[in-house]
């Protein structure tokens, strides 16, 4: 029985197969501004992406992900909480079974209508693979999807869904520039974590945006629609 978000096999049983899930910096948490240290230290996000190292969608039946080129620093982060220079390597999207759940980090117990995750890694290791492994290894950008205006840079993702809707299945996707998807204001919360699936490796130093974007109702309905159960997780 592989790991998924149904009863038998969700993130309450994760610890079976991967006892780390009882590690001590294990994502998603919720975050309490009120709590929140602030570190004059920290630097602004830099964030440059190329668009043309977009490469293709593909539906891994746990999400939907849009993977990059990323043999070379056309599209990377750097600053921010970080030192050095991490390349995007995909991005993808956590949603619910409804508009009140869906994101995997909660700001005061408050949950998102959906949540973005840009999947940066330190190029001072060989690979991305590499990297994961490595409590530096990978930084991870959360943006929040809140349900409200419709997003049109998230239309052009959703209209490529169709032709992925069974798990395993992808198709090329060229020329998307994720920073359309940032929200305008790019402060943020940060702190050492981990992957949020297995393996739950603790190489992640997370990246919380303060400021949601918004989506419309039927775009956050598009995302749940796929006639692969396993496509979205329906966190109950
Ligand atoms: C190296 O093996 C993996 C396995 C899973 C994920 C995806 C996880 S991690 C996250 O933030 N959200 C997710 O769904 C991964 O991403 C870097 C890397
Ligand atoms: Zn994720």
């Amino acid at each position: 029985m592989s790991w998924g978000y149904a009863e038998d096999n969700g993130p309450a049983k994760w610890v079976a197969n991967f006892p780390i899930a009882d590690g001590p910096r294990q994502s998603p948490i919720d975050i309490v501004p009120g709590e929140a240290s602030y570190d004059a230290g920290l630097k602004p996000l830099s964030i440059k992406y190329d668009p043309s190292t977009c490469l293709d969608i593909l539906n891994n039946g746990h999400s939907f992900q849009v993977t990059f080129v990323d043999d070379n620093d056309s599209s990377t982060l750097t600053d921010g909480p970080i030192s050095g220079t991490y390349r995007l390597k995909q991005f993808h999207f956590h949603w619910g079974a409804a508009d009140d759940r869906g994101s995997e980090h909660t700001v005061a117990g408050t949950k998102y209508a959906a949540e973005l995750h840009l999947v940066h890694w330190n190029t001072a290791y060989p690979s991305f693979g590499e990297a994961a492994s490595k409590p530096d290894g990978l930084a991870v950008v959360g943006v929040f999807l809140q349900v409200g205006a419709e997003n049109a840079s998230l239309q052009r993702l959703l209209d490529a869904f169709d032709s992925i809707k069974t798990k395993g299945s992808q198709t090329s996707f060229a020329n998307f520039d994720p920073s359309t998807m940032l929200p305008g204001c790019l402060d943020y919360w940060t702190y050492d974590g981990s992957l949020t699936t297995p393996p739950l490796l603790e190489s992640v130093t997370w990246i919380v945006c303060k400021e949601p974007v918004s989506v419309s109702p039927e775009q956050v309905g598009l995302q749940r629609e796929c006639s692969d159960r396993l496509c979205a997780h329906r966190l109950e």
